[in-house]
């Protein structure tokens, strides 16, 4: 089961320290990533991260699939809400399937906390 990380390019920045933060719990877990995000984390954090496309180029989608295989048993996933997306459809898509799949999704800092919060809990 894998963890999902995702942030648009506004947010890459809060990504990259919450996942320096928590590195120690993250490295316990197979992390994947869009293509960007996942480039910038694995350099600044020296995480091992599956990077999937871009998000542009499918990558929310590549996600989406994991989750809906059950595979993906966490989504952070920081998104601007200030500036429009290409792929918005696909973007949908991946929060859709995580509902359907009652998978724990995070979409800003504070609730990535407590997705992480969580995830340690049910390790315990
Ligand atoms: O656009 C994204 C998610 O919708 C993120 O894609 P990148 O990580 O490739 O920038």
């Amino acid at each position: 089961m894998s963890v999902a990380l995702i942030a648009h390019d506004e947010k890459k920045a809060d990504l990259i320290e919450f996942a320096t933060e928590h590195s120690a719990i993250l490295e316990h877990y197979d992390l994947i990533a869009t293509g960007t995000t996942g480039k910038k984390l694995m350099e600044a954090t020296g995480l091992d991260i599956e990077r999937k496309a871009s998000g542009p180029l499918g990558g929310d989608m590549q996600i989406g699939a994991e989750v809906a295989s059950n595979e993906c048993e966490a989504v952070i996933f920081l998104r601007d809400p200030l500036t429009a997306q290409p792929h918005e459809p696909d973007i949908s898509a991946l929060l859709r399937i995580c509902d359907v799949h009652d998978i724990p999704l995070a979409t800003n800092l504070a609730s990535a906390d407590a997705v992480l919060d969580g995830l340690t809990k049910d390790e315990n």
